[in-house]
């Protein structure tokens, strides 16, 4: 059952190495299958040189078992809520990668500084508030998935794939769990730039001289219409990612 699933997320995982977004174990990515309704996700604490298809979990989206010996990700309950709240989305990789970790722990958006981050994200990636005592003492990880349901409140999941945990670090989504890794890759790289942008610019910044400067917002909206949606141009007719919604 859902072999296929199984293997794109096997290999969807040990991508995580490959494009350096994790330590250790610190990430999991799970595919969502809309037909049956059940998630195929990372078994908790496994090494991703050790994953092999065969040892992906299946639980179902009240976090049941429903294939698999090992036990699922400890932050399944977060990829449940994730699935159940953002209608049409089938991959979540969450990481630690570097730099979006490191905005995630300053509870900054990440800022809109270029047509880099403008061609993948439409605005600012957004952080969520923390988690109080209570939400961490009953539910820990499916109150994480709803406070960054809370804040999308007023986003699209669609045009904005992916989220800062305050404090913790990246929640990411797509279409696949493939195209979740993808999205994981740009938002690592366009922290990295961001960040850079803000250091150049601090100490005229410390000197009130000067702000690092948010991308005109047309310029945004060229990059990412260029992209995504009915209008979209960009890549090759059969390419993807050129009307790709996520
Ligand atoms: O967020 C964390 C740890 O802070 C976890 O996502 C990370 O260690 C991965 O956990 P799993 O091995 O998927 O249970």
């Amino acid at each position: 059952m859902l072999d296929r699933l199984k293997k794109e997320v096997c290999e969807a995982n040990r991508d995580l190495v490959r494009h350096h977004l994790v330590t250790l174990t610190w990430g999991n990515v799970s595919g969502y299958d809309s037909d049956s309704e059940l998630i195929v996700i990372k078994p908790s604490g496994v090494s991703y040189e050790e994953l092999t298809p065969q040892k992906m979990v299946v639980v179902d989206l009240d976090g049941n078992s429903v294939e698999g010996d090992l036990r699922p990700s400890s932050d399944t309950a977060t990829h449940m809520l994730l699935y159940r709240s953002f209608i049409g989305i089938g991959g979540i990789t969450h990481t630690h990668s570097r730099y979006g970790t490191v905005y995630a722990q300053a509870r900054c958006e990440i800022p809109c500084l270029g047509t880099t981050h403008a061609d993948h994200f439409y605005g600012p990636v957004p952080v969520t508030r923390p988690l109080t005592e209570e939400e961490v003492e009953t539910g820990y990880e499916a109150n994480t998935g709803a406070v960054i349901v809370e804040r999308f409140a007023n986003l699209d999941p669609q045009s904005m794939p992916a989220v800062l945990v305050a404090g913790h670090a990246p929640f990411v989504w797509g279409p696949s769990a493939k195209k979740s890794v993808e999205n994981a890759v740009a938002l690592e790289a366009v922290a990295e730039m961001a960040l850079a942008t803000q250091q150049s610019t601090l100490q005229a910044m410390q000197q009130g001289t000067h702000s690092a400067q948010e991308l005109e917002s047309y310029v945004l909206e060229k990059h990412y219409r260029r992209k995504h949606g009915s209008a979209a141009y960009y890549g090759q007719p059969s390419n993807s990612s050129a009307s790709t919604q996520y």
